[in-house]
Order: C-alpha cells, then structure tokens, then sequence
C-alpha cells in the first residue's frame, strides 16, 4: 500500500522560518528570547537533546544557557537552581531534561518551574491547563504530534486515536490534545489486556511506549495513521516502521519523524514566552 511519509524535519522547518521573523521582531523592542536548559549528570543521550535543543535556539537568534550541574547534585540545590531562574527576567522558558538521576525527586523539580516559564509542560498546572483545553505551553513531544497532524491536514475529528503509553510528558498529555479535537481517544498501557487488538481499533496511532520495534505491523488498522514518539537508543522508534508502514496510510519515521518537531516546539513556546512578557508591560 502506497503512503506518506510524515516528514518531522520539513515541518520543524516550516515552524523555524515563521520563529525567525517574531525573534526579529522582539530584539528590535530590545528582548532576546532566553531558553534555559539543566542537565543533570552524565547521560550521554540526555546530553545530545540538550546539546541539539540550545544550538536550534541559537540558529534562530534565541539565546541559549546551558546549565550543566554534576550527577550528585542534590534535590535542593537544583530546586535553588531553578528558583534563580524564575527571578531572572532574562529568561523566558526553563527546561530540566529528563530524567534526572534517580536520588532526586523529578516531580518536586519540575513542579518548581514557574508557570510562566514552563515552555516544556512539565509542571501539573500546565498539564491541567492542557487537560481543560486553554493550556498555553502543552509539553512539547504531544504538541509536536499536533503540529504534525496539522500540516499534512489530517482530520483528527470523530477518528479514534489509541495511544499507547500514559507518561506525564508524553502519553497523558497527547490524550488530552487528541480529546480536545474531538478524537474518541483509547490510552493503552502495560496492564492493558489485548494491547494488539487496542491498537487495531486506531485510526490514529500514537507510540510512547519506550519499547524499540514494540508496535507489530499486524496490530496497524489498514488505512491508520501512525505517530512514532520513541527515542530510543541507536534512533530506533517504538513502531517496528517496516511492517508497519506496510499497512499505515501515514507514518513518521525515527529518525526524521517527531523529534525534530518536539524541539521546534520548545523553540515556538520559548518565543512565545517572551512575546507574552511583553504583552504584560
Ligand atoms: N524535559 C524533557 N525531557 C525529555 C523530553 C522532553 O520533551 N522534555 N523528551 C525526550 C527526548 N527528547 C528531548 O528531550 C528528544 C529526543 C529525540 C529528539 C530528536 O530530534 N531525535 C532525532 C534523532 C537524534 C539524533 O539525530 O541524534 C530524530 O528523531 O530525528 C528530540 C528530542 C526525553 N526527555
């Protein structure tokens, strides 16, 4: 069966020329966009995003700090961390790469980010404002799914979308995203029984799962749309893309699929951070 491919670096492209002008914009009212990355540790992919995320900043003039704090940084002195970002009014959006190392608590970090900052919707109040429908900054993997659907104009409307997957960043919130527009939405995880005969109801698919290859071709719905969301180790996604792609009328790649889009993402919501500063003088 003939079928698309999902092209994630065209359309993180498209997202990249419109940031160019607003970034352009904003400097002449004397206002850099500032993305703030932590890195916790030593993780050598964890290290590779952050590295990518703050060059695509500087590539369209947003500026990118780097914070790099070593693997046995305490809790309290990342939230310290943090604290001082949120009082410094250069910058704009924060983000903490996950995960962190495991002796600190993840949640209690990424509930410090001030909302106004939170361009990587970590925090819960994001992800309730996301939940309700009027969230500002969705984290930015499920709204890289929604950006993606948008540009090949693919009807969201009355399908029905599994998602397999429930993690707070990724799962939860494309769920809420898909139900906002209207999709009869089906979140699988690992205790769900008959997973392949789920997925097999999807007319649009959505892999979170961390699992290389996990997604069989004969659990894909001929005709369904298929978003892969994994980043696993050696670029390999969660969807087996071959088989699957063999029954998918849609279907994005890994590499080249989501993850390009998921940083231009956290490029637009930093913009608009900064622009929403602005607004506020
Ligand atoms: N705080 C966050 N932590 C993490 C997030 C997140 O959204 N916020 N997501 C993931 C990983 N991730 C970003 O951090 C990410 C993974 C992969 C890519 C990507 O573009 N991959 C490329 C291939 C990579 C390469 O060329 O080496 C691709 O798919 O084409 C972007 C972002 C975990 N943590």
């Amino acid at each position: 069966m003939e079928n698309l491919i999902l092209d994630g670096r065209k359309v993180a492209q498209s997202i990249k020329n419109q940031l160019v002008e607003r970034v352009q914009v904003l400097k002449e009212k004397g206002v850099t966009p500032c993305l703030a990355t932590i890195l916790v540790g030593d993780d050598p992919s964890s290290a590779t995003y952050v590295k990518m995320k703050g060059n695509e900043c500087e590539k369209i003039g947003i500026k990118s700090l780097r914070i790099h704090l070593p693997k046995e940084t305490e809790t309290n002195q990342l939230l310290e961390t943090i604290q001082k970002l949120n009082e410094d009014n250069s910058v704009h959006g924060i983000l903490l790469q996950h995960p962190v190392p495991s002796h600190i608590d993840e949640r209690k970090a990424f509930e410090t980010i001030s909302i106004e900052k939170d361009v990587d919707g970590v925090t819960s109040y994001g992800y309730g404002q996301t939940a309700l429908g009027f969230g500002k900054y969705p984290s930015c993997t499920p709204a890289a799914i929604m950006s993606i659907l948008n540009y090949y104009q693919i009807p969201i409307e009355g399908k029905h979308a599994v998602v397999i997957g429930r993690s707070p960043i990724l799962g939860k919130p494309v769920s809420a995203l898909l139900l906002n527009e209207n999709a009869t939405v089906t979140t699988c995880h690992s205790r769900t029984t008959n997973l392949s005969e789920v997925v097999q109801l999807g007319d649009i698919v959505v892999a979170a799962v961390g699992k290389p290859n996990f997604i069989q071709g004969d659990w894909i719905k001929k005709g369904a749309v298929v978003l892969d969301a994994g980043y696993n180790k050696g670029n390999i996604g969660d969807v087996d893309y071959d088989a699957c792609s063999e029954k998918a009328s849609a279907i994005t790649p890994v590499p080249g699929g989501v993850g390009p889009v998921t940083i231009s993402m956290l490029l637009k919501h930093t913009v608009d951070a900064a622009e929403e500063t602005i607004s506020k003088h």
